[in-house]
């Protein structure tokens, strides 16, 4: 049986009516937007990348984007604190999973960036639930044939921008150096937000520079307070493209403890979900949600943080396509 789908003025399909079914019934899709295949365009495409071969910790991400999904059905449709109707300003779909190599990681990124290219080919913006963060490079590869160095804003409390792994180059630990090294970021106006925790090395931080990253520390919006923290942020990125890479780890353990490799003294998700928002009159160009591990999650806690930082990346898309249509 097909759901009811609330059809907007502005022509665009929105999610499953909550009040005609309920919505803890039907196949999970992200919000319980439409699939992709129910119709013929999409502003923005919500895809899940089953994937976990490359964390160096706690495995469990591969069954990240089911999980998000599941812990998305309460959300609705209009976002108060952006005042935005992201699904009827903007037409967006549940595009599926990618179906990703477990067994070989260079396989793996080749399709992630395949199907990034054949899903964006029209224009459709992606937010893309994982998965580790290895997932990174390929969306940054796809992205960098589009609109050149893209500026990367990455909320994590880690660097991931170290070497390798027992000689590993791509890894969840590595994508933003192989980017970098790459040529595919702007190294003028990348930045992390909400880094944390022990370091191998203060080379790290050395080399973390040099690859063309600042950061905000989340001991610096502990003591400047978000609002200055944001200005920064956008001082910081201009007006190039931006990648907006968010690893839900940058939440501290107690709003988000399903992840691989939590870090303690991180942000709370009031923090992170208004630092995004404030990226509404910036040009994103795509986004991901990474190292969501269900194994480790309760009360669906991770998966909801999670389900909600899309949605506001979602709503400050949609904001921001409202100028560029
Ligand atoms: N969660 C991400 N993306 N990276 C963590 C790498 C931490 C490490 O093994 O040193
Ligand atoms: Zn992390
Ligand atoms: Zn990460």
């Amino acid at each position: 049986m097909r759901e009811d789908y609330v059809q907007y003025e502005t022509g665009n399909v929105g999610p499953a009516d909550a009040s005609k079914a309920p919505r803890y019934s039907g196949f999970a899709t992200f919000a319980r937007l439409p699939q992709q295949e129910f119709v013929d365009r999409a502003d923005i495409a919500v895809v899940g990348a089953p994937f976990d071969s490359g964390v160096s910790y706690r495995p469990g991400t591969r069954f990240g984007p089911a999980h998000i999904r599941q812990s998305s059905r309460l959300l609705r449709p209009y976002n108060p604190a952006a005042d935005v109707s992201p699904f009827a300003e903007a037409q967006v779909v549940d595009a599926g999973d990618i179906a990703i190599n477990p067994f070989d990681i260079s396989d793996a990124v080749k399709s992630v960036e395949e199907t990034a290219d054949a899903l964006r080919k029209d224009g459709t913006r992606l937010v893309m639930i994982g998965g580790d963060h290895t997932i990174a490079l390929p969306n940054l590869r796809s992205l960098h044939k589009d609109h050149g160095e893209i500026t990367v804003i990455h909320f994590d409390a880690h660097l991931d921008t170290w070497d390798t792994y027992f000689d590993a180059p791509i890894t969840h630990g590595t994508p933003f150096r192989r980017a970098s090294e790459e040529g595919l970021i702007d190294k003028e106006h990348s930045l992390h937000v909400g880094i944390r925790g022990p370091l191998y090395d203060r080379s790290d931080l050395r080399d973390d520079e040099r690859l063309g990253f600042a950061i905000i520390s989340t001991v610096e919006i502990e003591n400047e307070g978000v609002e200055r923290a944001i200005e920064r942020m956008l001082q910081r990125v201009g007006d190039g493209p931006i990648y907006l890479s968010i690893d839900i780890d940058v939440l501290d353990p107690a709003h988000a403890p399903g992840t691989g490799t939590p870090e303690a003294g991180g942000m709370t998700s009031r923090e992170l979900l208004r630092m995004i928002r404030a990226l509404s009159i910036k040009n994103l160009v795509g986004a991901e949600v990474v190292e969501v591990s269900p194994a480790y999650d309760h009360a669906e806690i991770t998966g909801i943080a999670a389900a909600h930082v899309a949605y506001e990346c979602i709503s400050a898309m949609a904001i921001g396509l409202r100028d560029r249509k």
